[in-house]
């Protein structure tokens, strides 16, 4: 058994522990990472990457067949999905070296290939190696959930970690769940050619505003996708070409292939988290505000501590990490600025709170603001009218924004910024915006702010008379 100490012990090498590596290494701390299975984790090998990529292959295809308006004739485009996927691949390899063995070594990361577990609170055995660290941060992700729906185990279903080695399209494809890893890529089969069906227990897209994914839904219905919701899967019956899901009310719907996209389950098996008095809730490992866990040394981030599960959160985690970690730092999460984003077309995105939270939240102090994409001229001219953007104001100032539509995911970064930065919607509305973007439609939903207290208030007018007979 080799014996390692090390100031930074990093537990996983997905986006979360390998933005602390590099950081804290850049930084002058001596630090030691435990990967598992693949370096750059779900989000570079099953998740944000090649679902993205997919869902390019989809959008090319379907702008081939929906061409004509655009004085273009429709073609019905040749999909060879094992190409796609070929794709999907090629994409993951133009990425990877960012996040491999080699880059992080080159940074000075003692990178050790195994699984990491527990052996006391400050101590780390990983093969043939037992790391003793100051501080140990777990970043070991989330799994797809697979429920114990009766009848799904012996059915060969697929998850986000084997879907990209599929490579002969499904004819049907039954999605169960209607959250962003179901809608996404039901989207993105549809447009590759399956016929699709997503099975929705709840609401589909039901952690974003109704108003907003209601918007998404109408686009992914007109596009031939079959969306059952409150049909909670109870039976899966079949065989593969052949399934079943049976619904608690009684429907039932057939497909070829089955994508189970119910959520995901925090990666904590194994690490013996008893041992350094390390405790569990339901959602992931249980941590403070500052992502410190029961052990006040070890730190946990990223989907594994069981709050908003995204790319971008466990790399904002991996700052506050090292801001206690390495200087000592009071650090605080905060949730109210984090942005995120559904890459349906439309898109659907979100930053702070819906109307429904804000409403509970602020009460009568509450201004809704609201400006579709109907009014905006580039969003005409690319024909993607479809579309609002809703901002909650206090006091002047921005506390929630959802925008359903074009590009939704590049708008919301402004108001990640103003909400971040405290800004008001006097800062936005001052921006010049570049004529014709779609970026206007945040000036614009700005601008529909002060427009009552501009153009529909008496005093102003009063005021404009008073000053037009002095002025020379
Ligand atoms: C289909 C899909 C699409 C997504 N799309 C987006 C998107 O568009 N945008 C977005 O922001 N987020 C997206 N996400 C979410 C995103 O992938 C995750 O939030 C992100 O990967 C979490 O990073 P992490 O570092 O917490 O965990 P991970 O990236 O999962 O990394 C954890 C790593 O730890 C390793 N590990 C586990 N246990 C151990 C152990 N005991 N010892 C050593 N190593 C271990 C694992 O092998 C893994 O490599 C998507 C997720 C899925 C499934
Ligand atoms: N664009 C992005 O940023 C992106 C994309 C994909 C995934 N992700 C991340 O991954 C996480 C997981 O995504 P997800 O879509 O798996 O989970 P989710 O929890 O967001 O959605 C799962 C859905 O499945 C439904 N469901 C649960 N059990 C069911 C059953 N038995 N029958 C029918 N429906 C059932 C739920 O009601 C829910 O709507 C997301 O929350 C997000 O954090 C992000």
């Amino acid at each position: 058994m080799q014996t390692i100490k090390t100031d930074l012990l990093v537990i996983g090498a997905g986006s979360g522990g390998l933005s602390v590596a590099a950081g804290a290494v850049q930084m002058g701390a001596d630090v030691t990472l435990l990967e598992a299975h693949k370096m750059g984790g779900d989000c570079l090998n099953y998740g944000c990457v090649p679902s993205k990529a997919l869902i390019a292959s989809g959008k090319t295809a379907y702008a081939m067949s929906h061409a004509a308006p655009y004085g273009i004739a429709d073609v019905a485009p040749q999909v060879d999905y094992a190409a796609a996927k070929d794709h999907v691949a090629d994409v993951i390899e133009t990425i990877a070296p960012v996040d491999s063995q080699e880059r992080f070594e080159g940074l000075g990361v003692r990178v050790i290939r195994e699984r990491g577990r527990f052996v006391d609170e400050n101590t780390v055995e990983a093969g043939d190696h037992r790391i003793t660290a100051r501080r140990i941060v777990i970043a070991t992700g989330s799994s797809p959930l697979v429920p114990p729906i009766p009848g799904l185990d012996g059915m060969p279903y697929i998850t986000n970690e084997t879907l990209w080695e599929l490579r002969d399209r499904p004819d049907h494809l039954l999605v169960i769940g209607g959250g962003p890893i179901g809608m996404e890529m039901a989207q993105a089969h549809r447009r590759l050619g399956s016929q699709v069906t997503v099975i929705e227990g709840a609401k589909a897209l039901g952690k974003d505003d109704p108003e907003m994914a209601q918007i998404v839904l109408e686009g992914l219905r007109a596009e031939g996708i079959e969306i059952a919701e409150d049909a909670m899967a109870r039976e899966i019956r079949g065989k593969a070409g052949a399934i079943e899901v049976e619904a608690e009310d009684g429907r039932v719907f057939k497909g070829t292939h089955l994508l189970v996209a119910v959520g995901r389950k925090a990666n904590t098996d194994g690490l013996n988290l008893d041992a350094a008095g390390i405790k569990t809730t339901r959602s992931g490992i249980q941590v403070d505000d500052g992502l410190k866990t029961t052990n006040r040394k070890v730190y946990a981030i990223g989907d594994v501590a069981g709050g908003l599960q995204f790319t971008h959160v466990a790399g904002y985690h991996a700052g506050i990490v090292i801001r206690s970690a390495l200087f000592g730092l009071p650090a605080k999460t905060s949730t109210k600025h984090i942005p995120w984003a559904t890459y349906t077309q439309p898109e659907l995105a979100q930053v702070g709170l819906t109307e429904a939270q804000a409403k509970k939240e602020h009460g009568i102090n509450l201004e809704v603001v609201r400006f579709h994409y109907s009014h905006n001229d580039r969003a005409i001219a690319e024909r993607k009218t479809a579309g609002l953007i809703k901002v909650m104001v206090v006091k002047g100032k921005p506390v929630g924004v959802s925008i359903a539509g074009y590009q939704a995911g590049e708008l919301i970064n402004l108001w990640s910024l103003v909400i971040a930065n405290g800004l008001k919607m006097k800062h936005v509305s001052n921006m010049v915006a570049p004529y014709p973007t779609i970026g206007e439609l945040n000036k614009r939903a700005a601008g529909a702010y002060f427009t009552p207290r501009l153009f529909e208030n008496d005093t102003v007018k009063k005021l404009v008379r008073l000053v037009q007979r002095w002025l020379p």
